[in-house]
């Protein structure tokens, strides 16, 4: 089954001059795939995730998301459905410096209020233990390295069992054994629950364990 499937996609920047950032770019991912991003720095790669995510829609052709269109949605309607569907681990974590990293972790789940506060608690200390960082739970995020604090972000990202986790290289700041444990707990996460992962990144050896690669040059999708 396809959880998205893009159609068409053309991007134009008009600053300073009109370029032609991603052209004519159609592709299908399936439910649980393991799907990376890949390309030369410039080639376009997290522009597409940007539109991918839902949170650009200046751009032309199709994006559906378990078959529902993304074009000429609400900006509130995308809000509620990104919320609902999707996380996020962007280049820049953008946790809130002030809050302990279990807060941080905490937040979506809250604000979803599916779950009582102390199953939402619960989750996200495992999911900072998956990730090697439940000694930190109870610091200020500020007070974390640039790696720890990328691994929060991913555990945030997890918090509410997105359908589909959208990450901009978010095994950048990590060494290569934090690296790996985010490749298998996504690997996990996609074999064990069906979560599709999306993934930019610029580590080959990253995109060639993953199920499918996107490969951008020079605007286009080569297969
Ligand atoms: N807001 C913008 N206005 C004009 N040009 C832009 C804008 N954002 C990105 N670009 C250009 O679009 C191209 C693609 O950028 P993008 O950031 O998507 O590349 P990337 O493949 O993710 O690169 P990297 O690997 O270096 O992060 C680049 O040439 C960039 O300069």
């Amino acid at each position: 089954m396809n959880v998205l499937e893009a159609s068409h996609i053309n991007k134009y920047f008009h600053d300073p001059a009109k370029f032609h950032v991603l052209k004519d770019m159609s592709f299908a991912i399936r439910k649980g795939q393991f799907t990376s991003i890949t390309g030369k720095s410039g080639s376009g790669k997290s522009t597409l995730l940007y539109l991918l995510s839902t949170m650009d829609t200046q751009f032309e052709g199709s994006i559906k998301i378990k078959g529902e269109e993304m074009q000429g949605k609400s900006n509130k309607w995308l809000a509620e459905f990104r919320n609902h569907h999707i996380g996020f681990v962007f280049q820049f974590h953008f946790l809130l410096p002030e809050f302990t990293v279990l807060r941080n972790v905490m937040l979506p789940g809250l604000k979803r209020a599916e779950y009582s506060p102390g199953e939402v608690e619960h989750k996200a200390y495992t999911l900072l233990k998956l990730l090697g960082v439940e000694d930190q739970a109870n610091k200020r995020a500020a007070l974390l390295s640039g790696g720890q604090q990328q691994r929060v972000a991913i555990a945030r990202a997890l918090i509410n069992d997105p359908l589909i986790v959208m990450g901009d290289e978010p095994t950048g700041n990590l060494d290569s054994k934090n690296t790996a444990i985010v490749f298998d707990l996504f690997r996990k996460l996609a074999a064990e629950n069906g979560q599709t992962m999306i993934i930019v990144t610029h580590d080959d050896d990253f995109a060639g364990k993953s199920d499918h690669v996107i490969h951008l040059a020079d605007g286009r999708v080569l297969n």
